[in-house]
């Protein structure tokens, strides 16, 4: 049969979490737009595109240099909180995430998570699916984790879950799955390929680094990097 791989094979998978496999940009922006409104500013994916990824107190400190605004990170980090306890838990999870995760882990393809959040905005957003998330190990939240030294989109947030992986396996087996151009530019710091799966809103401008980018997890075909196909 015709080989079906266009890339180099590849043996571990390593996803981001936020607008990949949980749809939480959308209330990202929310908060945002609600943060800085009073303010007399308007949060756009112009500075979206830029804070994708970063951990949360990188987030803060690029947010209120950029637009000058008069609060502290205290009160930053304060008001995002109190928001995302009420509006996380309601995120889902995006079309084709469930279906491609759990193929690979029935097929026993180790499957990692990067997430530029911290441990406990991990636990606000995984409320609701707490039993899907225990698929992924190594299971990284950059924000909060003592190794990651500098998250995305340096390449430390994909190499720490690499050397996680029991087997040890070379960044270049790794296949990293992204939505931001921050977690793209970590994975190929980190001398692994990637799948980039964008917003629809994100500048498509900024979605040209990717191995491949595709609409959605729906499109991916295992295969095409030497992982197990669907069972037809
Ligand atoms: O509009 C935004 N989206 C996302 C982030 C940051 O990006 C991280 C999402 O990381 P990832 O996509 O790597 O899961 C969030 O924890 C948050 O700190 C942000 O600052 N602004
Ligand atoms: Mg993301």
């Amino acid at each position: 049969m015709a080989s079906t791989r266009k890339f180099k094979p590849v043996t571990h998978v390593i996803f981001d979490m936020d607008g990949l496999l949980l749809d939480t940009e959308d209330i990202y922006t929310k908060v945002f737009e609600e943060l800085v409104a009073p303010y007399g500013h308007t949060f756009d994916w112009t500075i979206k595109a830029r804070m994708m990824g970063v951990t949360p107190q990188e987030g803060a400190r690029y947010l209120i240099q950029k637009l000058d605004l008069p609060i502290t990170e205290e009160q930053y980090h304060e008001w995002c909180a109190k928001r995302y306890a009420e509006l996380m838990p309601t995120a889902k999870l995006l079309p084709g995430a469930e279906k491609v995760v759990r193929h690979l882990h029935k097929h026993k393809v180790p499957v990692g998570l990067s997430t530029g959040s911290d441990a406990e905005k991990f636990n606000t957003k995984t409320t609701n699916h707490r039993e899907f998330f225990k698929l992924f190990d190594p299971l990284v939240t950059c924000g909060s984790d003592p190794e990651v030294k500098h998250g995305k989109p340096h390449a430390d947030a994909f190499l720490v879950p690499a050397t996680r992986f029991p087997d040890k396996p070379d960044p270049a087996q790794c296949l990293a799955f992204e939505d931001s151009p921050n977690g793209v530019d970590s994975a190929l710091n980190a001398g692994m390929q990637v799948v980039m799966v964008p917003h629809p809103k994100l500048d498509r401008s900024l979605c040209t680094k990717g191995t491949l980018v595709l609409d959605s997890l729906e499109d991916f075909c295992p295969e095409e990097f030497g992982l197990p196909a669907y069972d037809s």
